[in-house]
């Protein structure tokens, strides 16, 4: 198992309900958006998966949900059509929040944040403070897109790991060497560690 699957399959364990497909689905769709930016542009947003309920109840629309009112049957992750249209509505202020299913229930919403309690490596700015915190207010995983073109997976109010997109997408298609080393967060009892790692085989907390 490679060290991203393995830290998958621990951000999918059965307490915190989100389903390996739905969270690899999310994470391969922030790697395109993270590649292809839209019309020449960089862009960046967040995802904040599961517990929706919970999620609601720390964020607010920041225009009318362009998602929300669209039978929950044309808005699952897997849909070309959705992630096109994700890909879209990615360029507006805000982020997504997606049910454990994989359907995404809204769009261009704001997270209420608070840093107290929040690890982040310094550098990051709102949108991965706004993460940290949604996850460690709620059950959620966030996946935030940055506007530099990576892609970074939070839970407990933490940073776990940073994938690069190329990376991710040569693992992906079997073309990544062990020996390509790769930046992983190692989870460990109550906190993050960040490693350097080989890829597919980095150290564990
Ligand atoms: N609390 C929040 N909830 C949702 N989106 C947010 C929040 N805070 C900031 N954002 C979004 O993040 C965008 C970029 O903000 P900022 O540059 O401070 O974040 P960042 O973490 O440095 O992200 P990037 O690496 O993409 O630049 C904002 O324009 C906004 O769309």
């Amino acid at each position: 198992m490679s060290a991203e699957s393995d830290l998958i399959a621990r951000l999918c364990c059965p307490g915190r309900g989100v389903p390996t497909e739905t969270l690899t689905a999310v994470i391969t769709l922030a790697v395109e958006i993270a590649r292809e930016g839209r019309e020449g542009r960089r862009v960046g947003t967040l995802f904040a998966i599961g517990d929706c309920d919970a999620v609601r109840q720390v964020s607010r629309p920041l225009i009318l949900d362009p998602l929300s009112e669209h039978p929950a049957g044309l808005r699952h992750i897997s849909s070309n059509d959705v992630r096109e249209t994700i890909k879209e509505l990615a360029q507006l202020d805000g982020g997504f929040v997606v049910e454990e299913d994989g359907t995404v229930c809204h769009g261009a919403r704001y997270f209420d944040t608070r840093s107290a309690g929040v690890s982040l490596p310094l550098g990051l700015g709102s949108r991965h403070m706004a993460a940290a915190s949604v996850t460690r207010d709620t059950k959620a995983v966030a996946v935030v897109v940055s506007e530099s073109a990576v892609v970074r997976l939070f839970h407990n109010g933490a940073m776990v790991n940073e994938i690069t997109p190329e990376l991710w997408l040569l693992r992906r298609h079997g073309l990544l060497k062990d020996e390509v080393e790769d930046r992983t967060v190692v989870e460990q009892a109550g906190g993050i560690a960040v490693a350097a790692s080989q890829g597919g085989s980095g150290e564990r907390g």
